[in-house]
């Protein structure tokens, strides 16, 4: 993940949003096997599943407390990024979890994967029983409060399977979550494009199907009103390359 600057989020407030909705219902991810309701936005190479039931409102509380005493977030330089050559405190924690050897890039630093923790693993288990997908990789970011965001980028690392989604699971207060697509990001725009804005709820799985990552930039941006703690499990698929 290159976040190339954690502030130009701020550009995106004024913006009015369109909402996309599925209009024939077809499911992008056609191995998507459940009785839970997914809505499905397909736009532009954007290629979105979302379930906002994925974990009951008791399992959510469970396993939030239970994460919340778990999980260990990283501390001093690592919790740190480089936004054009200077270090800033990263505005929000983060904590990586994965198969042992397994190790994670960001901002000029590799970091390795500590052990499964069991809320961790059990959320893997609970994913890998609904789509036909096996994770061996959960990037944690917990959000302290609506100031704390993640600034635009692209999860797109060549050492992420290209045919695995990124599976998101959103725990705690909601936050809008932003996506961009990359040619609508310079001044002298060749196109216009809509960028899509979805509410991220408790107890939700979003599901960043390819080539999403390829074509569109994300970002969670501030949302001062909104105080609570959220806490964000991305469950992806490493392969050595
Ligand atoms: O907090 C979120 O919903 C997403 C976090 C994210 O984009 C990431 O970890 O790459
Ligand atoms: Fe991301």
């Amino acid at each position: 993940m290159n976040i190339q600057n954690e502030s130009n989020i701020k550009r995106f407030r004024k913006r009015k949003w369109n909402e996309i909705t599925d209009k024939d219902n077809i499911p992008i991810c056609d191995k998507v096997h459940s009785e839970l309701n997914w809505k499905i936005i397909k736009y532009e190479n954007l290629n979105l599943s979302y379930c906002s039931t994925f974990l009951s409102s008791c399992d959510s509380q469970r396993f939030f407390t239970e994460l919340e005493k778990e999980v260990k977030y990283l501390s001093g330089d690592l919790a740190k990024v480089r936004v054009y050559g200077k270090w800033h405190n990263l505005p929000r924690q983060q904590a990586a979890y994965g198969d042992i050897g397994l190790t994670y890039k960001f901002s000029g630093f590799t970091i390795p994967a500590l052990s499964w923790t069991s809320t961790v693993l059990e959320l893997k288990t609970r994913l890998e029983e609904l789509i036909p997908y096996k994770f061996n990789f959960c990037l944690i970011n917990r959000y302290r409060n609506g100031t704390d965001s993640i600034g635009e980028h692209r999860d797109d690392e060549k050492e992420l399977d290209n045919e695995t989604p990124i599976a998101s699971i959103s725990l705690g207060q909601h936050r809008d979550f932003v996506f961009r697509h990359k040619d609508c990001r310079s001044k002298n725009l060749t196109r216009k494009i809509e960028p899509y804005k979805i509410l991220l709820e408790n107890g939700s799985v979003l599901l960043m199907n390819p080539p999403t990552n390829t074509y569109w930039y994300h970002s969670l941006p501030v949302r001062k009103k909104l105080p609570g703690i959220r806490i964000n499990l991305t469950y992806r698929r490493i392969v050595s390359k």
